[in-house]
């Protein structure tokens, strides 16, 4: 039996203004429900961490922040941004994803020019007025500038693959969203990629909020200010980062970071 109830083990003393946030969030694949009532406030400017065992719902749930379960699941309950529930059916999904940006888990640049690959993203919103300008200033927010200035016109394809995830970092915010989701972003990349993108995300989080899913416990104790553990597609315990991970409420997120499972 556990000791608490679930609500005593979400974090309710959020005082910061909230981003984004799910009320009674379930998806379902066909019949196979994936996440089960998640409700869950992302506070701006903090990057907060998704952690649990492969297949607890994580993904899933990221995914429906940004509706791109849209065509393979059903998403039921709320989500809740600036004011509006942009789970409804007559949302701009496009818009939606202008303003909540995603970062895959495998580097996905174009097969285009680095310049291009940004300026391609910027002329498909419509944001096609200093161009060069805003090129240049996403590639510095994403800490690439210093490696790709002199070589804009060379095929994306041909960095390395931490740089491809910073390039996909940099497409990302270069459309000025205002939430940044990271699928397991570093999964793909060595050590020192990885941290570098942890960097990055540090001065990142001053401009955006980030929700990021990471199997990796260094990189979430490391580089999240609050941690949601997700367990058999349930948010089972969600506090600031240090806390979750000295003092953990439940067992199960006792036993997942301390490595006994997952
Ligand atoms: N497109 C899909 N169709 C059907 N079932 C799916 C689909 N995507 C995920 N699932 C199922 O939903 C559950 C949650 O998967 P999800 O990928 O969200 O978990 P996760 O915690 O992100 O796992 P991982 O860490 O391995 O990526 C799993 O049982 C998975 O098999």
């Amino acid at each position: 039996m556990n000791k608490y109830t679930l609500s005593e083990n979400y974090l309710t003393e959020i005082t910061d203004p909230i981003a984004i946030e799910t009320k009674h969030l379930n998806v379902f694949y066909g019949k196979k429900q994936a996440t089960f009532d998640a409700n869950l406030k992302f506070p701006k400017h903090k990057i907060t961490a998704l952690i649990g065992a492969s297949g607890s719902g994580k993904s899933t749930f990221l995914r429906s922040l940004n509706r791109l379960n849209d065509e393979i699941a059903t998403v039921t309950g709320e989500i809740k941004y600036q004011d509006i529930d942009i789970n409804r059916k007559n949302i701009n999904v496009y818009e939606v994803r202008r303003q909540i940006g995603m970062v895959f888990q495998h580097p996905n640049p174009f097969a285009k020019s680095i310049y291009e690959n940004i300026a391609f993203a910027l002329r498909q919103n419509g944001m096609t007025d200093n161009l060069d300008q805003r090129v240049e200033k996403s590639l510095k927010d994403a800490a690439l500038w210093d490696e790709v200035k002199d070589k804009l016109t060379t095929s994306a394809l041909s960095l390395s693959g931490g740089q491809q995830q910073r390039l996909c970092i940099a497409r990302a915010i270069a459309v000025q969203p205002d939430i940044l989701l990271m699928d397991e972003p570093t999964s793909a990349l060595d050590p020192i990629s990885s941290r570098k993108i942890e960097t990055t995300m540090q001065e990142l989080k001053k401009n955006y909020t980030i929700i990021i899913v990471t199997h990796n416990m260094q990189q979430a104790a490391r580089a999240s200010d609050l941690t949601a553990f997700f367990h058999l597609g349930h948010v089972i315990e969600y506090n600031r980062t240090k806390k979750l991970f000295t003092t953990p409420k439940m067992p199960a997120t006792e036993d997942y970071i301390s490595g006994h499972f997952g």
